[in-house]
């Protein structure tokens, strides 16, 4: 019983380790590299804190090295999911009564647990698991999922606190009670920060959670799944349930106690899942609440008095760090004629200078991309730029899958702004540029705005303050996180609060107050101090 108001640590985002030469965070780092590369671990299915292993098995590899297993998982059917949401919604009798402050203690050792012991762990296995390099690791793997579990924390201090005006006479009060039923966390392969960020927000608010993750990001997955266990959290309130998206998908979506979807992927998945969702609307005991991030088609737009070697610098990051693989990666651009030549001399010269290949050389720039599915879908978009009329490939669009998935970072010109790579989400290094005439720079805001039915990430480059205004309201709609002078990846948990709208999704902002509140139903209560003892009104007398 929780007999005082306890505050929460004031959180601060977690610095990143460098991974400089001769510093002891590299020399640990690739101690943890060649440890987890020699074994093979078994990864289970966890559900009610127990391990649960199936007859459906898949070898989980390195996606530069697809002949290198790193471990067998197990996949779920019908019968786990099912036992998934029973240890769930049994673990909710506890879990929801408990208070939230010693809820977000689980979670805040679970950070320190993470940037301390576990450090090395963490972000070896996202780099051997998700072919990151330790820079790309460092940031997200580590650095941002600290800051979403420490912050959410806070965040939920916030919540709890607003509490409504009482007048003479009465205490009112608002009391913030987890979804009932269960709730569902779909995760993506390409941020160990976002797999873990989603069933553990839900679950800090008093939730409980079936969660879902990739199969292709599992082996860092199942890591931070143990660390959760070891940080203390209970069993059932996070069940860790992979296997193929129908098999657990459809289970779950038709149980009456199914409250409340996270998702984060591609549009096509969150579409469908709204839709079962609607199917089985008749089946449920209350309205599931969907929160759902998806793709984007994300731009850089320079104007002419843009600094051209900052405008390179951004492209190339925003291009190709992790191989392109982020939702906010820059898939399009848009140059003025008058700056083109200086532009492309300095971006293809550092473009050339770019390292492909296994991440655990750490002068690597660029791993391979997750999967062959992943690898046969880019190439498939390179090998159509360089077959069509009006486009052309003028750096990169070579790509072998002999011992990785490698696709080296690829620039497509061409000269129709609705070419297919400049509209479709192509998820790998590839970024289409379309050089606009300097006196077409307002219809080419125009274009920019209703090329793409995304609107996530953007970035503008430009020195004049009046063009930065125009170009801000121009493309007011066209990104959740948009970027003056710099590029469109990179968002921080606390600084830049991430999600956008249109058909990248309902921009709940993960990490961030207002995400939390979607996990959450208001009870108000109203207690009155001197209940009336006749009924008639005065003027009635
Ligand atoms: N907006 C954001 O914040 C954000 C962040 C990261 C990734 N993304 C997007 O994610 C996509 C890439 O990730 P991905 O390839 O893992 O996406 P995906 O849609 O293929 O898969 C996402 C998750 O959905 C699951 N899934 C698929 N079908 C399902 C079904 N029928 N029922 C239940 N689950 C199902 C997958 O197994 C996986 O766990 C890109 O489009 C990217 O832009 C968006
Ligand atoms: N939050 C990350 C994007 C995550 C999507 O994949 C960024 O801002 O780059």
């Amino acid at each position: 019983m929780t007999q005082a108001y306890f505050n929460v640590p004031e959180p601060k985002n977690e610095p990143y380790l460098s991974y400089a030469p001769g510093t002891p965070g590299r020399s640990g780092l690739q101690a943890e590299l060649k440890r987890l590369s020699s074994e093979e671990v078994e990864i289970p299915l966890i559900i009610g804190g127990k391990e649960v292993r199936t007859n459906s098995t898949k070898p989980v590899v390195m996606p530069h090295n697809h002949g290198h297993k790193l471990g067998t998982l197990h996949l779920a059917n019908n019968k786990e999911v099912n036992m998934a949401i029973e240890a769930a919604l049994e673990a909710r009798k506890e879990w929801a009564a408990t208070p939230w402050q010693d809820r977000v203690a689980v979670f805040l050792k679970a950070a320190d647990m993470l940037t301390g012991n576990w450090r090395y762990t963490i972000n070896a296995a996202t780099m051997l698991g998700q072919s990151k390099t330790p820079q790309q690791a460092e940031i997200e793997a580590v650095g941002e999922l600290a800051d979403f579990l420490r912050f959410n924390a806070h965040y939920l201090t916030g919540v709890m606190s607003d509490q409504p005006y009482s007048p003479d006479g009465m205490w009112n009060r608002v009391e913030y009670r987890p979804l009932e039923g269960f709730l569902f966390a779909v995760t993506p392969f390409n941020f160990t920060a976002i797999a873990v960020n989603l069933p553990t927000s839900m679950a800090m608010c008093g939730n409980v959670v079936v969660w879902k993750p990739a199969t292709s990001s599992i082996y860092s997955n199942f890591f931070m799944m143990k660390l959760l266990q070891e940080a203390g959290l209970p069993d059932g309130v996070i069940n860790f349930v992979p296997g193929s998206g129908p098999d657990v998908g459809d289970p779950v979506m038709e149980s009456p106690q199914f409250a409340g979807l996270q998702f984060t992927g591609s549009e096509g998945t969150f579409n469908h899942l709204w839709k079962k969702t609607a199917e089985n609307l008749d089946k449920y005991h209350s309205y599931p609440r969907i929160v759902g991030e998806t793709g984007g088609k994300d731009f850089i737009f320079a104007h002419n008095s843009a600094d051209v070697k900052e405008l390179a610098v951004a492209a190339l990051r925003g291009a190709y760090e992790y191989q392109g693989q982020k939702c906010s990666a820059a898939s399009r651009m848009y140059v003025p004629e008058s700056i083109w030549p200086e532009f492309k001399e300095t971006f293809l010269a550092e473009v050339a200078k770019i390292k492909t290949g296994d991440i655990s050389d750490f002068s690597t720039f660029m791993g391979a991309v997750i999967d062959k599915k992943a690898f046969d879908s880019i190439t498939g978009y390179i090998d159509f730029a360089s077959e069509a009329d009006d486009a052309e490939i003028i750096a990169g669009g070579s790509y072998d899958d002999s011992t990785g998935y490698f696709v080296e970072p690829t620039v497509i010109l061409t000269g129709n702004p609705h070419f297919k790579t400049m509209q479709e989400e192509i998820f790998g290094p590839v970024l289409t540029i379309y050089v606009y005439k300097d006196d077409d720079f307002e219809a080419t805001l125009d274009l920019c705005n209703k090329t793409s039915p995304y609107g996530l990430t953007g970035a503008i480059f430009a020195k004049n303050r009046y063009v930065i205004n125009q170009m801000s309201d121009a493309l007011q709609d066209a990104a959740g996180n948009f970027y003056i002078n710099d590029k469109p990846t990179a968002a921080v948990v606390n600084q830049q609060p991430f999600g956008g709208a249109r058909k990248s999704g309902t921009n709940d902002k993960a990490g961030s107050k207002q995400n939390m509140l979607r996990w959450l139903s208001a009870r108000a209560i109203k207690e009155t101090h001197e209940p009336p003892k006749e009924w008639e009104y005065p003027y009635m007398g």
